[in-house]
């Protein structure tokens, strides 16, 4: 089945001579069939906007359930204001469909935009295996005057270097087809409003006309305005240093927040403070930085140049320490009472990368739990707003249930909403010397979220120090 694509024969964008009113009519009446293969966060909520303008959208997916629940209106992304709607609007209307069957999207569609996976392996070098097999089936179907938009986030020279010769690999040669690197500005939990023009659109071409092609499409998608770059590698830096600048701002605050009780001082008062100047701007210290983006984006760009680039070596080091930070806080704390962590069960509450996301990827969470387990503590697993958890040491815990649960001491590294509900007065106990004194546990607050005063809780937070 095609969605809604009209018997009449398709149009090529790449390299064509018909007016800019041609091309918007051929583009809004459906006769640029558009292929988008990675359903996943950004790639389902990227398709729907472009199924809105142009009403002929498949999506790709190699995840059989992924697809068949998209063709049964069935959003995965339920934290997506607005999506489940879309979705089941533009199923019905015939405008999106999903398939498991690349090669047929792939031959079918005039533009084809590739938003898989790129991660980092084991050694932290960038891995672009997904992006090179979606590149694969783009190029078994590719025809003269498609083009091609590379939507993932990846490392500098990627298009040129990696996508250009898998394309032309095949039946195609360069200059046949565009190419260009449209990199995505989405935040989860926003993506649609994102999508939609919340920042102006980066595209950059590896050759002019596929800049030109990419500057018209995302023209018809965003309501702000698209920036065209030099050339590809340029748009892939664009992406890259708006990822290293986050990091490196986020290490500022972490140092900082480590140096608390040096500096005898709240550092997250005082960063406030400094911040009332607009030639500041020092992030927010936390428990550690995790998800898809930030911490996998300074390898992108580290890969070659590891080392010259100090500073965003040492950047991602300071924050990859934090979950240690807090650990050993924790230790310190136990020990002021006498207590020891290998006895202690501890309560580690969030394990989503960030507040209200359902997602664990990179979360320092799981490191906070490792170096616990090592360290010979129970550890109870809180997390109210994942489905399931990651790989990880610990028992799993409901919110409900923990408040029945002897516990010796807590660690917040994700601040849900949820755990503003936490009555703390159920981890208190009488305190040995009787006379209703009540005895309280050590809290670490990794993200200034928890307000504990009026309980006999002693609590550490990150970038405040104990109260
Ligand atoms: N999630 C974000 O906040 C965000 C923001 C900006 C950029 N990005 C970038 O977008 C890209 C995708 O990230 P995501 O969070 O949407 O990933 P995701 O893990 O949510 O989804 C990826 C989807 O791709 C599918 N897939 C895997 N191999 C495939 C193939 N060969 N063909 C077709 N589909 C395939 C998977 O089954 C999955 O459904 C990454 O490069 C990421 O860096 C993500
Ligand atoms: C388009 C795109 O790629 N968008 C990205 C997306 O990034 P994201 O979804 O990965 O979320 P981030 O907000 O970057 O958080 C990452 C981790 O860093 C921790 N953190 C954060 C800020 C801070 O001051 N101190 C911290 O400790 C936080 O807890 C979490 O673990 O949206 C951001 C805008 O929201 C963008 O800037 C960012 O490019």
């Amino acid at each position: 089945m095609t969605a809604n694509v009209p018997t009449t024969e398709t149009f090529a964008l790449y390299g064509t001579d018909a007016s800019a009113e041609q091309t918007r009519a051929a583009f809004r009446e459906g006769r640029v069939p558009v292929a988008v293969y990675g359903m996943g966060k950004i790639g389902l909520p990227l398709s729907l906007v472009y199924a809105e303008a142009t009403g002929a959208v498949t999506g790709v997916d190699v995840d059989p359930d992924r697809v068949s629940a998209l063709n049964g209106g069935i959003n995965p992304f339920d934290h997506e204001p607005g999506l489940s709607t879309l979705l089941s609007n533009l199923v019905a209307d015939g405008r999106f469909e999903s398939t498991t069957d690349g090669e047929a999207a792939a031959t079918r569609a005039r533009v084809h935009v590739i938003v898989v996976p790129t991660l980092i392996d084991e050694s932290d070098a960038p891995d672009l295996s997904i992006l090179e097999a979606a590149t694969e089936t783009v190029r078994d179907g590719l025809e003269p005057g498609d083009a091609v938009f590379v939507e993932s986030t990846v490392p500098p020279g990627t298009c040129a270097d990696v996508v250009a010769p898998i394309l032309a690999s095949g039946d195609r040669v360069p200059g046949e087809f565009g190419l260009a690197h449209t990199p995505e500005r989405t935040a989860s939990g926003r993506a649609l409003r994102d999508i939609r023009g919340s920042y102006p659109k980066i595209v950059g071409g590896v050759d002019s006309e596929s800049g030109r092609v990419a500057e018209f499409v995302y023209g018809e998608l965003t309501d702000n305005e698209v920036i065209r770059t030099s050339d590809a590698r340029t748009a892939e830096c664009v992406k890259l240093f708006e990822g290293v600048y986050r990091d490196v701002n986020i290490a500022l605050a972490n140092e900082l927040a480590t140096l608390t009780d040096e500096f005898g001082v709240d550092v997250v008062e005082t960063i406030e403070a400094a911040n009332t100047q607009p030639y500041c701007d020092i992030h927010t210290p936390g428990a550690g930085v995790g998800g898809h983006c930030i911490p996998y984006y300074p390898y992108f760009l580290l890969d070659d140049v590891n080392e010259r680039a100090p500073l965003i070596r040492t950047a991602r080091e300071v924050n990859e320490r934090m979950p240690g930070f807090v650990v050993e806080t924790l230790v310190d704390e136990l020990a002021v009472d006498g207590g020891s962590v290998e006895d202690a069960t501890v309560a580690l509450l969030g394990v989503a990368y960030r507040a209200g996301i359902p997602e664990a990827r990179a979360s320092p969470a799981i490191d906070v739990a490792h170096r616990l387990d090592r360290l010979g503590a129970t550890v109870l697993v809180v997390d109210p707003v994942l489905d399931d958890l990651p790989e990880m040491p610990g028992e799993s815990v409901s919110l409900e249930a923990l408040e029945s649960r002897d516990v010796d001491a807590a660690v917040l590294v994700t601040a849900h909403e949820e755990f503003q509900s936490i009555d703390w007065g159920a981890f208190e106990t009488e305190d040995a010397s009787g006379g209703g004194k009540r005895r309280g546990i050590p809290v670490v607050d990794g993200r200034q979220a928890l307000d504990l005063s009026g309980t006999a809780h002693r609590q550490y937070t990150v970038g405040r120090g104990r109260d």
